[in-house]
């Protein structure tokens, strides 16, 4: 898989890396936080979304902090994503010196570029540390997905080479707004290995045609074995990679989804995927609805030896419009953890029925089919 990747792609993997998954707010935040009060040198961090709550403010006086003890802090937010950012955050950050930058606000574009939004998450320190996954900055992503106020969410802790790569899909989307690679505080520091994980670090951009993202999703799919297990908040994919999830189920892959179930923001995009939930089904794909609250996870792990995890739904919009980045590590006991975890998700979902599903309502099949039109911006 390793070389497939390496090839198909033409981005390295890097060695020597050390992983920590990072389950829910109750682990994600403290460790984030922690790290951004360490920062001696640089703090990088870019989101979709900062909306409100304890958690931003916290977030906010952390950044100013460490920008007014001298630190570079640099913070980068979707100008679609984080609106909701509440104002005097902002103006608290920036009289502390933290230089906050807009990717492409929608006032100010195009309408055709309106669409394409930077989904990546990252967070880096240092150049020494980074941290990338699903996670939002905001109070739904607090907690340990107790009830549907606390949504469940995975991030992974990154130290070794394949910072480096987390910190290229930050200077990217940085450059892009402020005209900027790096400056005199980039001291482009060595890594020594701090682990065994091999780790790739793929981009997603948006453009036209065919993308890595989809590309490493592809490889993923067709390199497993025997199981093949995807976490995602939004499953909308179109018609293709259904069909390649369908023929690794029918090649004697157990094919496994774990997705929202009663709690989802985005109903619309529940509905698309629905759509194809018969034909799945009758290819002998498993799908499972997770019950306790929104599942915000980004995830996908191949015969208990291969993961995914990133800023990525199993979605149109991730695969084909938005920025996005992904790690693939090879690493069986990273792999583990992240299958641990999804065995104790799938332990309080639902399973999808095909008999039962068969049998569902016409209005609900109506509210498939009408969504249909729009899927391709889901
Ligand atoms: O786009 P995600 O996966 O980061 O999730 C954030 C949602 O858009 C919130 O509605």
């Amino acid at each position: 898989m390793r070389r497939r990747l390496e090839r198909l792609i033409g981005i390295a993997a890097t060695e020597g890396n050390a992983l920590v998954a990072l389950r829910n707010g109750d682990e994600i935040f403290p460790r984030m936080l922690e790290s951004v009060r360490s920062a001696e040198h640089t703090v990088d961090m870019m989101t979709f979304v900062y909306w409100k709550g304890d958690i931003a403010r916290q977030f906010a006086r952390a950044l100013a902090e460490r920008a007014r003890a001298g630190v570079r802090v640099r913070l980068l937010l979707d100008g679609f994503g984080s609106r909701t950012i509440e104002k005097d955050l902002l103006e608290h950050m920036r009289e502390a010196g933290v230089r906050v930058a807009w990717f492409r606000q929608p006032v100010a574009l195009s309408p055709l570029k309106q669409n394409h939004r930077c989904h990546r998450k990252a967070l880096l320190v240092d150049e020494r540390v980074a941290f990338t996954g699903g996670v939002g900055i905001a109070e739904e992503w607090c907690g340990d997905a107790r009830d549907e106020h606390e949504w469940r969410d995975t991030h992974v802790e990154v130290r070794g080479p394949a910072v480096d790569g987390i910190a290229a899909a930050f200077a990217q989307n940085w450059a892009e707004c402020c005209g900027e690679l790096f400056d005199a505080r980039d001291r482009f520091t060595e890594h020594r290995p701090q682990g065994d994980a091999v780790v790739q670090v793929v981009r997603g951009s948006a453009g036209f045609g065919w993308q890595d993202m989809q590309t490493l999703i592809q490889v993923m799919i067709e390199s497993a074995e025997e199981r093949f297990r995807l976490t995602t908040a939004y499953f909308a994919p179109d018609a293709y990679f259904i069909g390649l999830l369908c023929d690794a189920s029918r090649r004697g892959v157990e094919v496994e989804i774990l997705l929202p179930g009663p709690y989802t923001d985005k109903r619309v995009c529940q509905l698309a995927g629905q759509h194809f939930y018969e034909d799945l089904l009758a290819c002998g794909v498993k799908i499972h609805q997770y019950q306790p609250t929104m599942m915000h996870a980004k995830i996908i792990t191949v015969d208990a030896t291969a993961a995914l995890i990133g800023s990525t739904n199993f979605n149109r919009r991730s695969l084909e419009h938005d920025e996005e980045i992904m790690l693939a590590v090879l690493d069986e006991e990273f792999t583990a953890t992240l299958d641990a975890h999804f065995d104790e998700d799938v332990a309080v979902s639902e399973p999808i029925r095909e008999g039962r599903w068969r049998r569902r309502s016409l209005l609900q099949r109506a509210r498939e089919k009408a969504v249909l039109p729009v899927r391709r911006f889901l």
